[in-house]
């Protein structure tokens, strides 16, 4: 799974700071730490400070460094962390040393993938602390927090009693006569089954919801050329990003920029206008807002009050319709020029323009991220999380046929493929292309 080689590198950001950290792992870093610094009375988890020297005896820094003596460590083995001055000279220096003295560089994810296999942590917890770095808002690392306590290990584990459970009484009642069972076990697994299918959705349908806290939720702004949607744009960015005429057609390609909501980091995307040129392009221009709408957590769609209602506006409402599970928010644009849109062709609507307050706006929008946010039902942090969940869920549905006309053997496989889905969120049975997939997308040193 991997070499005993033993492992560094920096774990600080590459850039200056006031500190930075090398860290080593391995059988060596012992014999490594003892030859840069001169010392050899580490007392394991207790700070000790030192010079640090190069091979040439030449005095590197003055240093922190850590001992943490194996399996009592983040990795399970001996780690050694020099916690130098900043800037990544220093650092690099010592890693040179290191490198002489036996160690190489760590690939992306290795002291995690090292912590996992030495079971430190499970997949779920390795899965937070690669976005818990990345992450970019204290509501996306208080949800990944949760599941570095070990949240999503819990519930994995709850749900694998279970099935184990229902697996040990089928197991029994294809061997034995029914008389030497429970009379009401049966109902007992079939409660369970129930319980099961409820918390997998509810976990699954928060999650869909809370997708953007990691990633960054997507705000989509839609509508017919020459609405206002660059206007629009500039207005929530506070600043001229776009280009705006009153050529219709200005923008020709998606626009995508970060601003902050409430508490929410989000992505605005101002489109292209959704043209009727001709039956093709519009037919592009229809499957592009399509495919915007799916990819929006809330959609701002706009239409032209100055104008009349034509077919164009009518298509779009109608796609609005066919997407009522979605948060579309609809405004009648440029309300300082004389109305001309007929008010029947439209429900739920926001009167607005260039020259008005887009706080009311803003505020419906912070809204809608807000309700997707917050709440208590556990989220799951990774696609890979949710896919195991679906197949899990998946098969628990295929099992209640068989369960409930007795033919348990069938039943029964079932609620194995379920446990293994489950499972394998936390610790997959055989499967290391997946790991080595997963651990090399970590942030080198980590
Ligand atoms: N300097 C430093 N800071 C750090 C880390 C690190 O590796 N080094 N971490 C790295 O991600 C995080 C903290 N995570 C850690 C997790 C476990 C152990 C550890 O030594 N575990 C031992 C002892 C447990 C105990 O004493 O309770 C063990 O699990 O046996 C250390 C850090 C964040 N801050
Ligand atoms: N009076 C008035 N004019 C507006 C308003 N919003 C935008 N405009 C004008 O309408 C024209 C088109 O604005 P844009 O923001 O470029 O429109 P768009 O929807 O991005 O257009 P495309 O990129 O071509 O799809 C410009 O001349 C804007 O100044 C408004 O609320 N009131
Ligand atoms: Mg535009």
């Amino acid at each position: 799974m991997f070499d005993d080689a033993t492992i560094v590198a920096i774990a600080t950001a590459n850039g200056i700071g006031s500190i930075s950290i090398v860290r080593i792992s391995g059988v060596n870093a012992l014999e490594i730490a003892t030859k840069i610094s001169k010392k050899n009375n580490f007392t394991p988890r207790l700070a000790t400070l030192s010079y640090l020297y190069d091979s040439n005896n030449e005095i590197i820094d003055e240093a922190l460094i850590l001992y943490f003596k194996a399996p009592f460590s983040f990795t399970g083995e001996d780690v050694v962390e020099f916690q130098c001055h900043g800037g990544i000279a220093i650092a690099n220096m010592i890693i040179d040393e290191a490198l002489k003295y036996g160690a190489r560089i760590a690939n992306p994810g290795e002291f995690s993938k090292r912590a996992f296999f030495n079971n430190k942590i499970d997949l779920t917890k390795a899965e937070a602390i690669s976005k818990i770095i990345e992450a970019r808002s204290a509501d996306a690392v208080k949800l990944l927090a949760r599941q570095l306590k070990g949240e999503l290990t819990s519930f994995v584990n709850e749900i694998r009693e279970d099935l184990l459970f229902m697996l040990a009484y089928t197991e029994v009642s294809i061997d034995y006569a029914e008389e030497d069972l429970p009379s009401d076990i049966f109902e007992q697994i079939k409660n369970k089954i129930e319980k099961i299918k409820i918390k997998l959705s509810n976990t699954l349908d928060a999650s869909k919801r809370r997708e953007g806290m990691i990633e960054g939720f997507k705000v989509a702004i839609i509508g017919k050329p020459n609405v206002g949607k660059s206007s629009l744009l500039n207005k929530l960015l506070n600043y001229d990003r776009a280009i705006i005429s009153d050529i219709a057609g200005t923008t020709r390609d998606t626009i995508e920029e970060s601003v902050k909501i409430g508490t929410h980091i989000i992505k605005i995307v101002d489109t292209a206008g959704i043209r009727n040129a001709s039956d093709v392009i519009e037919k592009i221009g229809i499957e592009k807002s399509i495919q915007t709408i799916n990819e929006a957590d809330v959609v701002i769609a706009l239409f032209d009050n100055s104008k009349i209602c034509d077919d164009e506006d009518r298509k779009i409402l109608e796609l609005i319709d066919e997407n009522s599970n979605k948060e579309i928010i609809k405004i009648l644009n440029k309300s300082d020029l004389e109305n001309r849109f007929d008010k029947s062709n439209i429900t739920d609507f926001i009167e607005l323009s260039t020259k008005e307050d887009i706080n009311p706006l803003i505020k419906k929008v912070e809204q809608i991220l807000d309700s997707n946010t917050f709440g208590d039902e556990m989220s799951l942090i990774s696609k890979r999380q949710v896919s195991s969940v679906e197949k899990t869920l998946y098969n628990i549905n295929l099992s209640v046929q068989p369960l409930n006309s007795g033919e348990l053997e069938f039943f029964a496989h079932f609620i194995t493929e379920a446990l293994e889905s489950i499972s394998s969120i936390t610790r997959p049975y055989e499967n290391d292309e997946m790991l080595d997939v997963m651990f090399g997308e970590f942030c080198l040193g980590k």
